[in-house]
């Protein structure tokens, strides 16, 4: 039994003995002097306890979590494509991955000044968040880089229709203090399973769709074999 428990009880206990007043005689009033320590050191540790869990919860948050958006981050979004990978290889089910890198976000650094590019990637990170259905996820990767996992898109024509929501949240104009600042999005398109069955041959394939999609300034583009 912990501190905790057995301080627990003995309160538990001198409680139930019943209501002690101070017209009692001395050994009444010692024991009602011993319920109230007791009830001091139960609260003292009830204390402690919590803000350890309170400090276990935020560090296990920032280790899954981008301080400056508040996004899951890369370790996280490992977690979570393991899983679905798990889940949908199971099921016979397939779904995209999309790698989003922004287009422009450097000269917003350049001409507003890094507090503008941080809070434009918040704004972006918020957006991007939002557009999701629940079950997909979406993680920045670093920088101005993201990534989000689409479950059940298997199809072009559904990933089309995705791509263009996103890319259409993330270049809409945003006003950071009186700067109103706006980038673009160009994002690669992986299919669990068609372009590969595991994660770094998908991250490998989106990623050259990205750059295809930033070279010829497509938007977005799927695998080059499809
Ligand atoms: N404000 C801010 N800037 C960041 C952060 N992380 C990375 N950057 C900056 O983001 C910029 C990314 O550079 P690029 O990838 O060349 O940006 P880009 O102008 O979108 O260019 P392309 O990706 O080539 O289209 C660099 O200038 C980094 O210094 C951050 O957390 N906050």
């Amino acid at each position: 039994m912990n501190g905790l428990a057995m301080t627990s009880t003995a309160t538990a206990a001198a409680l139930a003995i019943g209501t002690v007043t101070n017209d009692d005689t001395p050994s009444q009033q010692a024991l009602w002097r011993e319920i109230q320590r007791l009830r001091a050191l139960l609260a003292h540790q009830e204390h402690a306890l919590l803000a350890s869990r309170l400090r276990e919860e935020a560090s296990r948050h920032s280790a899954f979590h981008d301080t400056l958006t508040g996004l899951p981050n890369r370790q996280a979004f490992d977690q979570r494509s393991t899983d679905a990978l798990s889940t949908h290889q199971h099921a016979a089910d397939g779904f995209a991955l999309m790698y989003i890198d922004l287009d422009g976000f450097k000269a917003v650094n350049d001409r507003h000044g890094h507090a503008v590019g941080d809070e434009l990637l918040k704004v972006i990170s918020a957006r991007l968040s939002h557009a999701m259905r629940s079950g997909d996820a979406v993680s920045r990767q670093g920088g101005d880089e993201f990534l989000c996992l689409l479950c059940h898109v298997t199809m072009q024509a559904h990933a089309d229709a995705i791509a263009q929501k996103l890319q259409a949240v993330v270049s809409a104009p945003c006003l950071v203090g009186d700067q109103q600042v706006q980038v673009r999005a160009s994002i690669g398109i992986a299919f669990y399973p068609q372009d590969a069955s595991d994660m770094p041959g998908l991250l490998r394939v989106a990623d050259a769709a990205m750059y295809r999609a930033k070279k010829y300034q497509l938007g977005h583009a799927f695998s080059d074999l499809q």
